[in-house]
C-alpha cells in the first residue's frame, strides 16, 4: 500500500476507534501485551537482524544500546501496556460545564484527534507506546519507524495488527505501519493533510527541519534534547554531584540526558573538580570553558559548536558562570526546550530559574531523566514536544484529544437586539 492509501484507510478506521468504549479498547490492549510477552523471541531475533546491520555500519555503543531489545526491555513494554490500560480513557470527559444565562448547558467534551501519526527514532518500544496510547485516546495510529530498526518495528507491528486482526470489534487498519522507511515515503506522510490530524516527528535537527520545511498536516515537534544542569552557590554538594552523574551517565543516548552542566563560580575550585573526576572515572569526557580547564585541566577546550551539541553519548560540556542570570541566559540561548534542572538549597534561586527558564520541563533538585511519560504518570508518552503549541513536555493521553463543545439548548433560537 502507498503512504497515502495507508493514510486514507487509518482515516476510515478512526471513525470507528473513536466510537470505541473503555472496555473493548482494554481488552484489546491487554491482547497486545500478552501478544509482545509471549511472541518475546521473534522480537529479539528480529532485533538480532537489526543489531547485526547496525554494529556493522558502525553506529555508536549508546546508539545500539537504543536499539537493543532484551527480556528486560519487553518485559518493560508488556508493563506499559498495563498501565495504559490502569489509566482513566480521556474519551468523553467533560473538562468545563457551564449553563449560560440564556438557558444553554456548553459542555466541553475531550474527544480524539482522529489519526495520529509518528516518525520515531530507532527504539523497539515506541511501536507499543504509540499503539496503545493512541487506542486507548480513541485515535488510529500510524508508524513510521527507523530504517536502522526495520526488521524489529515490523516484528512488533505484525504481533499488533494480528491482535487488531482477530477482534471484530475493532478495524484492523486502526495501527498502521509504513514499512517503506524511504525518505520519500517520510515527505509523503508529511504531506499527507487530507488523512492526517496529527504528525509528531520525534527525532534530530535533520528530521525536524525537514518537518518545518515540508510538512502540511498538523504537528507537534518533538525535537532534539540539548539538556542543560546548573549548579547554584547554594546547591547541597553530594545532591549536586549525585544529579549530575544520573543525568549524564545513566542513559547517555536518550534525549533526557544532561549535554552542558553550567555551574556557579563559588563552586568552580571547590565541587567541580572532584565531581569531574567522578565523571572521568565513568568514562565521560568533558569540553570545558577557560575556567573549567583552569579547575580541571584535563578538559578539551570547549569550542561555541559544543554549547549547541546534544553529543548522545558520554562527553559533556561544563562553562562556568559568575550568577543566576549568566546561566539562564545561556540555558535560554542554547536549549532545545526539552528538559532543564537546577540543584539550588535556595527557594528563590530554584523558583525564579522555574519561572525563567523557557522548556518544557523544568527539575529542581531532581534529574532531567525524570522527562519522561511514564514518570509523569502517562504510563508511556507519545514523545515530549519541544514546542508550545498543542502540548509540551512529555505527551500522554491527554496530548491526543482536543475539546468539543456541546450545546444543550431546549429549543433555543437566537434573538439579535
Ligand atoms: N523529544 C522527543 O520526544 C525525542 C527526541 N529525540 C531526539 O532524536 C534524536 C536522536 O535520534 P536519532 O535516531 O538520531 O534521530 P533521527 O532524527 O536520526 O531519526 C529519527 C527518525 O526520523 C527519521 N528521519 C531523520 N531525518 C529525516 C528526514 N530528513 N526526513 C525524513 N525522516 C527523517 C529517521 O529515519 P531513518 O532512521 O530511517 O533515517 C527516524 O525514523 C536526538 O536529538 C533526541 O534528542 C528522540 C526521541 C524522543
Ligand atoms: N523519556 C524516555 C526517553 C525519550 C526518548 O525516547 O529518547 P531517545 O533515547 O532519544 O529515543 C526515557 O526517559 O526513557
Amino acid at each position: 500500500m502507498s503512504v497515502s492509501e495507508i493514510c486514507r484507510a487509518a482515516a476510515h478506521a478512526s471513525h470507528a476507534v473513536r466510537e470505541l468504549n473503555t472496555g473493548v479498547k482494554d481488552d484489546i490492549l491487554r491482547a497486545m501485551a500478552e501478544a509482545i510477552d509471549t511472541g518475546r523471541e521473534e522480537l529479539k531475533q528480529a532485533n538480532s537482524l537489526d543489531l547485526e546491520a547496525a554494529a556493522a555500519a558502525g553506529t555508536s555503543r549508546t546508539l545500539l544500546d537504543r536499539l537493543t531489545l532484551t527480556d528486560g526491555r519487553i518485559d518493560a513494554m508488556v508493563r506499559a501496556v498495563h498501565t495504559v490500560i490502569a489509566l482513566p480513557d480521556p474519551v468523553g470527559e467533560v473538562v468545563r460545564g457551564e449553563t449560560r444565562p440564556q438557558g444553554l448547558v456548553i459542555e466541553q467534551v475531550r474527544e480524539p484527534l482522529g489519526v495520529v501519526a509518528v516518525i520515531y527514532e530507532a527504539r523497539p518500544n515506541v511501536a507499543v507506546d504509540v499503539a496503545a496510547l493512541c487506542l486507548k485516546s480513541g485515535n488510529a495510529a500510524v508508524l513510521r519507524g527507523s530504517s536502522i530498526a526495520r526488521h524489529t518495528n515490523e516484528a512488533v507491528f505484525d504481533k499488533l495488527s494480528a491482535v487488531l486482526a482477530a477482534d471484530e470489534r475493532v478495524p484492523t487498519d486502526a495501527v498502521q505501519m509504513i514499512r517503506d522507511v524511504s525518505r520519500d515515503a517520510a515527505l509523503e506522510l508529511m504531506r499527507a493533510k487530507e488523512h492526517v490530524d496529527l504528525l509528531v516527528p520525534r527525532g534530530g535537527p535533520e528530521l525536524i527541519r525537514s518537518v518545518e520545511d515540508n510538512a502540511t498536516v498538523p504537528t507537534v515537534i518533538d525535537g532534539a534534547g540539548n539538556c542543560h544542569l546548573y549548579i547554584d552557590a547554594s546547591a547541597d554538594p553530594a545532591m549536586a554531584s549525585d544529579i549530575t552523574v544520573n543525568g549524564k551517565t545513566s542513559r547517555p543516548s536518550v534525549c533526557n540526558a544532561v549535554e552542558t552542566l553550567v555551574v556557579h563560580e563559588d563552586l568552580a575550585g571547590t565541587w567541580l573538580p572532584k565531581v569531574l573526576d567522578e565523571l572521568a572515572g565513568r568514562d565521560v569526557s568533558v569540553r570545558g570553558c577557560p575556567r573549567t580547564r583552569e579547575v580541571w585541566p584535563q578538559a578539551e577546550p570547549a569550542t561555541e559548536a559544543d554549547w549547541g551539541t546534544e553529543y548522545l553519548d558520554l562527553v559533556l560540556a561544563v562553562r562556568v558562570v559568575a550568577d543566576l542570570d549568566e546561566a539562564i541566559g545561556h540555558i535560554n540561548r542554547w536549549g532545545t526546550s526539552n528538559a532543564e534542572g537546577i540543584v539550588a538549597q535556595d527557594i528563590s534561586a530554584a523558583r525564579r530559574f522555574a519561572r525563567a527558564v523557557d522548556s518544557g520541563s523544568v527539575f529542581v533538585n531532581a534529574s532531567t531523566r525524570y522527562s519522561d511519560g511514564g514518570e509523569f504518570g502517562y504510563g508511556v508518552e507519545i514523545g515530549v514536544s519541544t514546542q508550545k503549541l498543542h502540548a509540551r513536555g512529555p505527551m500522554g493521553l491527554e496530548s491526543l484529544t482536543c475539546v468539543k463543545n456541546v450545546v444543550w439548548g431546549s429549543g433555543h433560537v437566537r434573538i439579535l437586539r
